[in-house]
């Protein structure tokens, strides 16, 4: 790979937003790619995945190049050289890679590679906290395997079309795409590309939805014709699949305390042709009570730290905070507890999150179902997802029923 000026320097300013002005990665991303209409798929594909792993290996790559924060603009030179060294990149000779000391940058590479918090690029609370959690074992396996690029993975959307369709029409366009096991709705990209610029992405034949999040919807057991809220929806990445999965058939209310979100849902909903989807802004305790022991099923797909999806989200490393894990539990807790009066006798809730902290996950469900709230309910069944056993985002799901 040769590296380019003007990439560099595209580059090289994300990563100045990100880092020193704390903007999120993927809005600063989205502003570069429409900088220069000249660039191809390659040069927006390098500035992208260049500012992504630069992000992603802050840590390790700031110790190695003996620079700390706020950077200058030399700093992040110097991390771009530290990044390019050890994937083995020609620096060309421009004045800011002037003295790279190539050998000594692999050198401290190996000396960090002894030490997980540096080597994995996490700050220490969060080693501390999760391997405090989920047992050294394990936390270490499953930092790498969160620190490894996301596939691309989507899920058809089977009110419009089947798998074997949609395969054969992104096939034309030459996206080569292959089955996923355990997940009916799946399809892999073997290579990444832009899908959504395809008709068939415009058409609503697919959402792009990591294997993990399938398996959320597909847990809650819902048939056609029943009434499903999905409490958290957000902008309906599991709503649109319960659509699907009921076959626009009975009803989903979606909430979420934002009203933005829901409107992005409603834009999904209409392309992907989901017509049994009704949205309601929880703006008071009002929508919640007026639902009490109403629904056939109730989805809290809860709002957590995400230390599931670091992969496609690598700068939660650096804006998470251990406060903020404290409060959102509470949240969670809270959210249990209330939302899980709209399930009906006889009716059942998933509690799902795409955090391995088990705090945030089983943990959660044990407290519900020993308090007050919850003392209606029993346990059918829980799915843990780790990153480096599923080569999906880490989730957590548990599936409870409300006694008759
Ligand atoms: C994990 S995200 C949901 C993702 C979404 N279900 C999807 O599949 O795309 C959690 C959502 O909970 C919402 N939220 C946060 N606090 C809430 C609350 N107290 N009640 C309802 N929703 C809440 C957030 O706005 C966010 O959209």
């Amino acid at each position: 790979m040769r590296l380019h000026r003007n990439l560099c320097f595209a580059t090289v300013d994300g990563l100045l937003q990100i880092f020193n002005e704390g903007t999120y990665a993927d809005k600063v991303v989205q502003q570069l790619l429409k900088r220069d209409k000249r660039w191809g798929s390659r040069d927006r594909a390098f500035v992208a995945e260049t500012t992504y792993d630069i992000v992603r290996w802050k840590r390790l790559y700031a110790e190695i190049a003996e620079v700390k924060e706020p950077f200058s603009r030399d700093d992040v030179w110097r991390l771009i050289a530290v990044w390019a060294t050890l994937k083995g990149i020609k620096l060309p000779d421009w004045k800011y890679f002037e003295n790279t000391p190539t050998r000594k940058i692999k050198g401290r590479f190996d000396e960090f590679s002894k030490i997980r918090k540096i080597k994995e690029s996490v700050p220490d609370w969060m080693d501390e906290l999760v391997a405090k959690e989920l047992g050294e074992n394990l936390w270490s396996k499953e930092v790498a395997a969160l620190n490894l690029q996301a596939d691309v993975v989507l899920r058809v959307n089977t009110l419009k079309t089947t798998k074997e369709k949609l395969q054969a029409e992104l096939f034309d366009l030459d996206i080569e795409t292959e089955e996923v096991k355990n997940h009916p709705d799946a399809l892999r990209l073997k290579e990444r590309t832009n899908v959504f610029t395809t008709d068939a992405f415009k058409k609503g034949f697919f959402e792009v939805q990591d294997g993990s999040s399938q398996k959320v919807a597909e847990f809650l057991d819902v048939q056609p014709g029943m009434k499903v809220v999905d409490t958290c929806a957000g902008a309906g990445g599991k709503t649109l699949h319960l659509a699907a999965l009921m076959e626009n058939k009975g009803q989903i209310v979606a909430m979420d305390i934002y009203e933005n979100k829901l409107k992005e849902l409603k834009r999904r909903a209409k392309r992907a042709g989901a017509h049994n989807i009704e949205m309601r802004v929880i703006d008071s305790t009002k929508p919640i009570k007026k639902l009490y022991d109403k629904a056939d099923r109730v989805l809290i797909d809860a709002p957590c730290s995400g230390l599931g999806v670091l992969r496609r989200n690598p700068d939660a490393k650096w804006k998470l905070q251990p406060e903020f894990i404290d409060k959102i539990k509470e949240t969670q807790a809270q959210i249990l507890s209330s939302y899980s009066r709209m399930v009906k006798p006889g009716g059942k809730i998933v509690y799902a999150t795409c955090s391995i902290l088990p705090s945030e996950n089983q943990d959660q469900v044990k407290h519900f179902l020993t308090s007050e709230a919850g003392k209606d309910f029993t346990f059918v069944k829980e799915k843990k997802i780790l990153s480096h056993e599923s080569g999906f985002d880490g989730f957590y799901m548990a599936l409870l029923e409300k006694k008759k």
